[in-house]
């Protein structure tokens, strides 16, 4: 059995131009994961447990063999085009894909060795089952030797900083639109009762009867089978009757919990899984139900809120953004890490050298699926490489960096010799790769408004030899005072991190309504700077690692009504789905639909959202027209005006009267100056002027 088939988890839907991964890698945990399947099968070969281990890898793999025969040239494919030339992101000509898989197969990574025995599948399964509670229960924390989080583009501002930068409001008059769909419950009751839940959950996957149940939702992407919704009538009816009996004793829950009585949270997957069939087929199974559908909604919010572990407010939230079953997608995806990714640094080595380099040491590493990228790698755990610490790492010659990151660069676009602003930039793994599309020519403005993370940012500069970077350290809102002109800006601006809850899950419980309305407020100051510090003709690229709509579409929006010489163009990504052109009631602006959503649950991605602006020239003013109400038909024409305007100018007035009172100021200042009394006889003053002048 190969490692496809032994995966429990299925293909989420692929979109068009990008084949979606069918789970994702371990970065965590391996030592655990080592240990369990030690455990599991006695006193294993290290080969036995080699096998293992490079199994439990390819659950996460993306398709073997045959989608990286298609792979080929399918960069190109999504290439887009840009003023009539062909976008190429490729800066090795060469097609590595097939080398890298030669020299896997060189060092003996071939399917074959992935048949695994049943012991070692159970062993497999166990190891995975514990895996899975050191993810979901486990913050990220500093000490996992085998990550620099910090550089890992976790994408997300420091809270402290943010809070800095959001007190400090501008005026502007559309604020309140971003904000909708509010829940005003207390969440000061709900969190610690929330706590208690995912206690229990925590508990009820490390029971021992595990191993012939199904895998913890969370590690467990797969959909129901689609099936026929024809005579489920009854089975739907019984599910949630027992779940609405279950509801009934809802207020027991507190004192079951405290007894040690553990809920069994499988009975509540299974309940949002029917109650979100029940409502994405309404007219089908809604009525046999006897329940309204507003009541089955409440009900499957709150189970969310029980099993995955947020806020109501954010469960919500995020709930309609997604139709009722992609939404439970969504939140399983953000209980599951994403695969962990490098990007190759083209400035100091090439991808197959590295991947070579990193082969030798045992690193299992595959190109990124999809072949919409040369200078991604996707890193397989197994190997006891610290990814973050081998000499290549040292050396600069790649960086830890999320796939969804490459995605704002790419429709960035840099080109060598441009001058760039990466307006937001620490801890830098956008700024690094805008300075290695531009061959280490040009400028790269990396600003960031927090001391602290500006650190790092210049760490990664300096590591991965960035030579045309210029870091700065100003609000970004300071642009273009600071500076202007710009041929592109990139704004990954500060967000929620609503798409990066796999990797910080303290999102689902400490964004509240005012944070998101405040996120926006600063997103939309932040863009309009950026669109004003760029010169006609240029770029600017707006994202973030949110899926809101308010810290998205809304931002968007608003730039383009408050700049109308900017229109939105395509970002010329290869995958992603378009932007909402419009959200419970609310138009979105002209375009919109050229932006492009990724999504954990479809690509296997963060969750993230770019946009791109072509900035145009400013349109003229056109010459107010005479009120027919004035006194004159005509006024006299001033003639510098109307040069002017014939050269289509905003060409400068004159005003005598200003003019004179102007000049006669700077006669008194240039007599004092000269130690004359600016009120003495002007003749004799004068002339005693020019004798000191002469
Ligand atoms: C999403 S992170 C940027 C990640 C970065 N682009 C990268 O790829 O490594 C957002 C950054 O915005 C910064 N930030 C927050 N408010 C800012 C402001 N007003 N001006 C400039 N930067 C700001 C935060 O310090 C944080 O580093």
């Amino acid at each position: 059995m190969g490692r496809r088939q032994s995966s429990k988890q299925s293909d989420p839907a692929p979109l068009s131009g990008a084949k979606a991964h069918p789970g994702a890698p371990e970065r965590k945990g391996k030592r655990k994961l080592a240990l369990e399947a030690k455990a599991s099968s006695g006193a294993p070969s290290p080969r036995a447990t080699k096998k293992v281990k490079k199994a439990a890898d390819g659950d996460r793999k993306p398709a073997g063999a045959a989608s990286k025969a298609k792979g080929k040239g399918r960069a190109s494919a999504g290439g887009a085009s840009k003023n009539g030339k062909s976008v190429d992101w490729e800066t090795d000509d060469e097609d590595d894909d097939e080398d890298i898989e030669n020299l896997k197969a060189q060092d003996g990574f071939s399917d074959e060795d992935d048949a695994m025995s049943d012991s070692e599948k159970r062993g497999l399964e166990q190891a995975r089952s514990a895996l899975f509670d050191d993810v979901d229960l486990q913050e990220p924390t500093a000490g996992d030797d085998s990550l620099d989080l910090d550089e890992f583009d976790v994408d997300r501002e420091d809270d402290d900083d943010d809070d800095e930068d959001l007190e400090d409001e501008f005026d502007l008059d559309e604020d309140e639109e971003g904000v909708e769909g509010v829940n005003g419950e207390d969440q000061g009751d709900a969190l610690p009762r929330l706590s208690a839940k995912r206690a229990a959950r925590a508990a009820a996957y490390n029971s021992d009867d595990d191993e012939d149940e199904p895998l913890p939702a969370g590690l467990d992407m797969r959909r129901p089978e689609p099936e026929s919704i024809d005579g489920q009538v009854d089975a739907t009816r019984e599910e949630l009757e027992m779940a609405g009996s279950e509801e009934d004793e809802d207020e027991d829950d507190e004192a079951a919990l405290q007894g040690g009585q553990l809920e069994d949270l499988r009975q509540v997957e299974k309940r949002m899984r029917t109650a979100a069939r029940v409502l994405a087929h309404w007219k089908e199974l809604g009525p046999a139900t006897g329940r309204s559908r507003s009541d089955l909604v409440e009900q499957l919010i709150a189970d969310i809120c029980q099993y995955h572990g947020y806020t109501p407010f954010l469960a919500e939230k995020l709930f309609e953004i997604f139709g009722v079953e992609e939404a439970l997608d969504f939140f399983t995806a953000s209980d599951t890490p994403r695969p962990l990714t490098i990007r190759v640094n083209t400035l100091k080595t090439r991808r197959r050298d590295l991947a070579q380099a990193l082969i030798n040491r045992g690193v299992n590493l595959e190109p990124l699926e999809g072949g919409w990228s040369k200078v991604g790698l996707q890193v397989f755990s197994g190997s006891s490489v610290p990814i973050g610490a081998t000499p290549e790492y040292l050396a600069g010659h790649y960086i830890l960096q999320a796939a969804s990151s490459f995605l704002p660069v790419m429709a960035m676009d840099p080109q060598p010799h441009e001058r760039c602003l990466d307006m937001s930039a620490a801890p830098g793994g956008k700024t690094t790769y805008i300075s290695a599309l531009m061959g280490n020519t040009g400028e790269v403005w990396a600003n960031d408004s927090s001391r602290g993370r500006i650190k790092g940012l210049g760490g990664n500069v300096a590591r991965l030899g960035c030579r045309n970077v210029i870091i700065t350290n100003v609000d970004g809102r300071e642009f273009p005072k600071v500076m202007g002109g710009f041929d592109r800006v990139l704004l990954d601006a500060p967000c929620s991190g609503s798409g990066v809850i796999s990797k910080d899950p303290s999102v689902k419980v400490n964004k509240t309504e005012r944070d998101f309305m405040l996120l926006g407020h600063l997103q939309k100051q932040l863009l309009l700077c950026a669109i004003d510090s760029v010169k006609t003709g240029g770029t600017v690229v707006y994202s973030t690692c949110s899926v809101t709509t308010e810290e998205n579409e809304a931002v968007v929006s608003y730039a383009l009504r408050k700049r109308p010489h900017v229109k939105l163009v395509d970002t010329g990504l290869p995958f992603g789905k378009e932007g909402f052109k419009s959200f419970r009631g609310k138009q979105f602006g002209k375009g919109i639909e050229l932006t492009r959503r990724f999504y954990p649950h479809v690509q296997n991605v963060d969750g993230f959202y770019v946009a791109k602006f072509a900035i145009l020239a400013k349109e003229k003013k056109a010459p107010e027209a005479l009120s027919p109400t004035l006194p004159y038909e005509t006024l006299p024409i001033n003639e510098d005006e109307e040069a002017a305007a014939a050269e289509g100018g905003d060409g400068p007035t004159f005003d005598d009267d200003e003019d004179a009172k102007l000049i006669e100021e700077t006669r008194k200042r240039q007599f004092k100056k000269k130690g004359l009394n600016p009120r003495a006889d002007k003749g004799k003053a004068g002339a005693k002027a020019k004798k000191a002048d002469e």
